[in-house]
């Protein structure tokens, strides 16, 4: 925020101690707080950052201490669990927006932010119709200046959407890696020489924090579970393509797929730019 001056002054608070030193050593916020109390009780806007099984806790420790007029927001992975979560606490006077940016990687910690990382993605918002105009027009505002595009849906819609585009890709790539774990035939000393780009990108995306993914399949629950079937029926199409030896028939859902893929890249949301996933530079940091 510092990078674009976007606020007068920004605050930061984690339970965990380890983290608020780290945050102090690289200065990643102008104040690192030791209490939740005190880093939300002047503050403008407040930005929930933990996993989305612990968004409900640190809601109902914050609430208390919120300003009037203050807009609170989250980045959490799944959206209507959270508005479940932290609504019921956010007090009369206080505009809850809740968020999404369509950006990260598989680190997590308070060194793997980079200032450029929202740039040219999408942050998602599920503003409610009681939602005031005018904060979500603050809010966008605020997040369209580190670079990103912000569109609003409602929730449910959300969920459904990114178990599509992203919760069942992390959870196929999970299994696959977990396959390679469990086939005897082949070594570990092997995957790991032989790796292929292909499963590469799986073992990026399956070293994505436990915590995190746990709490994103606990709380999206019907709609991966809606995704990952169709995607077990698809699978048992192509299985029975294989053995059948039906090559026609694997070629047009290939061509189908790969048009899907030129059509994302067409729209310039492709994500594997050259420099993503990278370890932020030193001067990059917020
Ligand atoms: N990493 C990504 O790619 C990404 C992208 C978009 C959204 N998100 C979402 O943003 C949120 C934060 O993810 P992150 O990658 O910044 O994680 P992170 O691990 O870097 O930070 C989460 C912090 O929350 C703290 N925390 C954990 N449990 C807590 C609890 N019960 N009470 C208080 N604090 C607690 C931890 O100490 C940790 O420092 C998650 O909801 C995640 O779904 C992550
Ligand atoms: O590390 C990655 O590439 C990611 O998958 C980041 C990713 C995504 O699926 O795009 C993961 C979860 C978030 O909620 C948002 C972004």
């Amino acid at each position: 925020t510092r990078w674009k001056k976007l606020a007068g002054s920004v605050a930061g608070f984690d339970r965990d101690a380890e983290v608020r030193e780290t945050a102090r050593e690289i200065g990643l916020v102008d104040t690192v707080c030791d209490s939740l109390a005190e880093v939300v009780r002047d503050a403008d806007l407040v930005m929930l950052c933990v996993p989305v099984g612990a968004m409900g806790a640190v809601a109902a420790e914050i609430a208390p201490h919120l300003k009037s007029g203050a807009i609170v927001t989250d980045t959490g992975s799944v959206k209507q669990a959270v508005v479940e979560a932290v609504g019921p606490h956010i007090p009369e006077g206080v505009h809850f927006i809740p968020g999404h940016p369509l950006a990260g990687t598989e680190q997590s910690g308070p060194r793997s932010g980079f200032a450029t990382l929202f740039v040219n993605r999408w942050w998602l918002l599920t503003p409610s119709e009681e939602t005031e105009p005018q904060a979500l027009a603050l809010l966008r505002a605020y997040l369209e200046g580190f670079g990103a595009s912000v569109d609003t849906m409602d929730a449910p819609h959300h969920d459904i959407t990114l178990a599509v585009t992203s919760h069942c890709p992390h959870l196929i790539a999970y299994t696959m890696v977990g396959v390679a774990d469990h086939v005897r035939r082949v070594s570990h000393q092997e995957i790991i020489k032989y790796s292929a780009s292909g499963f590469r990108d799986f073992t990026r995306i399956a070293a994505s924090d436990p915590t995190m993914w746990r709490d994103v399949f606990l709380t999206n629950k019907e709609a991966t579970l809606d995704i990952l079937g169709r995607f077990a029926e698809e699978l048992f199409v192509l299985q029975r393509a294989i053995r059948t030896g039906d090559g026609e028939m694997l070629h047009e859902y290939f061509t189908r797929t790969r048009a899907i893929r030129r059509g994302i890249i067409d729209a310039g949301q492709d994500t594997d730019a050259p420099d993503f996933g990278r370890q932020p530079k030193p001067s990059e940091t917020m």
